[in-house]
């Protein structure tokens, strides 16, 4: 569902960020993306996002080559991605339930199934009982929950979730992953991007690590491989 075919990425004249990248996730795998920093992590999820442009190559999505995306059709392209950051990134002046519904406010769905979806999906993250929140009400892990819910709304057929552990502790992070798993597993293929060593190395998954703007592994059943 994802294709990288020869991606570079030089944001100046010297610094390549991605150098040549070819890369496959099919539909319905969890990935790792692994490597230390600097490497090349964020600037391949913003590609993803069509916030930056490759200096040379194409991007497949489902078959679309969004690097020949016209503005106009950026929007449904974002409505196919779904994302989680480290720090949540909730509206504060919104509830749980008003943060969930308005991600689909902003795709023009019907009241009608906000009514229906948002509740369904608050039930999934395991936050029902919080919908009437505010973001400042919740523990880390809760507002974890509420930007996964955030995210997966709109029904996406991939989810990036870009260090969405890093701001968690331990156990709260176990938490996390195992909803993220359950996302995977209805469907929802799955690339996170983490220096969190003991979840890579216990999940046993798809290990892409990048160093210096190349894929130096890519394993099966990989490990995280670095000391950090
Ligand atoms: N806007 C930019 N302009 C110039 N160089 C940039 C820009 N953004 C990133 N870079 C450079 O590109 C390289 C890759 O950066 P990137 O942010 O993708 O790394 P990363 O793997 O996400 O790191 P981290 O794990 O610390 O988040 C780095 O050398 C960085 O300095």
């Amino acid at each position: 569902m994802i294709k990288f075919i020869n991606v570079t990425k030089q944001y100046a004249e010297n610094s390549v960020a991605l150098s040549n990248i070819n890369l496959t996730i099919d539909k319905g795998e969890f990935l790792f993306l692994v490597g230390p920093s600097g490497a090349g992590k964020s600037t391949f999820i913003k590609l993803l996002l069509k916030e930056i442009e490759p200096t040379f190559g194409k991007i497949l999505i489902e078959g679309t080559n969004i690097t020949k995306l016209s503005q106009r059709n950026t929007p449904a392209l974002r409505r196919k991605l779904g994302v989680v950051f480290q720090n949540f990134r909730l509206l504060e002046d919104k509830t749980v339930y008003e943060n969930v519904a308005f991600a689909m406010e902003v795709i023009n769905a019907s009241p009608r199934e906000i009514r229906r979806q948002v509740p369904k999906i608050l039930g999934l993250v395991g936050i029902s009982d919080k919908a009437k929140f505010f973001p400042h009400q919740l523990s880390g892990g809760e507002q974890q929950r509420v930007s996964i819910a955030r995210a997966i709304v709109n029904n996406p057929s991939l989810l990036i979730a870009d260090e969405p552990t890093g701001n968690l502790d331990p156990e709260t992070a176990w938490e996390i992953m195992r909803l993220l798993r359950q996302i995977n597993r209805r469907g929802t293929t799955v690339l996170m991007a983490t220096h969190a060593k003991d979840i890579v190395d216990m999940m046993k998954l798809r290990v892409v690590a990048i160093e210096g703007g190349n894929i130096v592994r890519d394993d099966m059943k990989g490990v995280y491989g670095y000391e950090d």
